[in-house]
């Protein structure tokens, strides 16, 4: 079975479920395949991508990885549920097609409008509700994997939801076997995927950045081989092969202020061409949304995912300052 291809031409394989030596499948619907190892496990991963729909790097990996473990050629030590999150903009090379949707997560909200991406958001919400109700896995990770649009000077980052507890310490140390070069933390809640699934379910959640989106087939995807590898050594439950890998030394960053897009009138005044974590010093002007002026406030501040396009109403970009890594694990924001 071809999942990527037949997610992508909107087809369901002749049959929904079957059997390997290691492990069965499942076709819990478009875009969704859960395995299940024959042998006992301990751990229920979600791995994620095509959240948005042009960001096809990750995609790429993990339509290689999930042929890969079909055909038993790299073992599987847990459960594990596969997303390709938005089908439909996959297809049609778009972020979204009406609404983004990893602004959609943790139900709907009155001032939702209806269309394909918030029934999309409660799709997932669901298999991933069923998926670790489903089991007694008393470890829950679900590793949310995305592309950048613009180039950033971290090649590979993660995204860390905003919580009240400590970050599960494996994955702190997986991050650095995945070649990940930069933790950014976030300080309030969001409607995003990671989000969701840290807040509602507990699992150690974060969201991956993989270099810049790109068209299908036009990724280098040499640049996350270590991503591959850490992700298979995972769930192979392998910690050998984990240690074996190369590892970074992370910078860690916390959000210290959020861009909100009020009105039609936000502009942005930063050059085209800013990669993300370019250092601002303090008072630059940043944005305008008509009385609203976003300038830094700290001694410096980085910036990231200024987009000046999104819908009113949303973050269009956000600011960094430093902080050692050892904050990460701290109990409070
Ligand atoms: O490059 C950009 O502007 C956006 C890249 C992207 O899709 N990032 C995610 C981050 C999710 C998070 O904050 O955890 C997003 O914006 O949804
Ligand atoms: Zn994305």
């Amino acid at each position: 079975m071809d999942w990527l291809a037949l997610t992508l031409a909107g087809q369901s394989p002749a049959s929904t479920q079957g059997r390997t030596a290691q492990l069965s499948w499942h076709w819990r619907g478009p875009g969704l395949l859960e395995l299940i190892p024959h042998a006992a496990c301990y751990e229920a991963w979600v791995i994620s991508a095509g959240i948005h729909g042009d960001e096809t790097a990750p995609i790429e990996l993990l339509a290689e990885l999930t042929a890969d473990w079909l055909a038993g050629r790299r073992p599987l030590a847990c459960r594990l549920l596969l997303i390709l999150g938005n089908p439909a903009a996959m297809a049609a090379g778009r972020r979204y097609l009406d609404l983004d949707l990893n602004r959609l997560f943790d139900g709907p909200r009155a001032s939702d409008p209806s269309g394909a991406e918030p029934l999309r958001a409660r799709q997932l919400e669901a298999a991933v509700a069923d998926f670790w109700q489903a089991t007694e896995m008393p470890i829950r990770r679900h590793y949310d994997l995305h592309t950048a649009i613009r180039a950033s000077a971290h090649l590979r980052f993660a995204l860390l939801p905003a919580q009240e507890s400590g970050y599960d310490a494996a994955m702190l140390r997986w991050l650095p076997s995945a070649g990940i070069e930069a933790l950014v933390r976030h300080s309030a809640p969001g409607r995003t995927f990671s989000h969701f699934t840290s807040a509602r379910f507990g699992a150690a959640s974060c969201t991956l950045e993989l270099g810049k989106a790109r068209p299908f087939g036009q990724n280098d995807l040499s640049q996350f081989a270590q991503v591959k590898a850490a992700l298979a050594a995972g769930v192979a439950a392998d910690t050998d092969a984990l240690a074996d890998l190369p590892q970074t030394a992370p910078k860690g960053y916390r959000v210290s202020q959020e861009l909100r897009k009020h009105s039609e009138a936000f502009v942005l005044h930063l050059p085209a061409a800013a990669a993300n974590f370019t250092a601002y010093p303090q008072g630059t002007l940043l944005a305008e949304d008509g009385p609203h002026q976003y300038r830094v406030q700290a001694e410096r501040e980085y910036l990231l995912f200024p987009n000046a396009r999104v819908a009113p109403g949303l973050r269009a970009g956000l600011m960094l300052t430093e902080i050692p890594l050892s904050q990460l694990a701290d109990k409070a924001g």
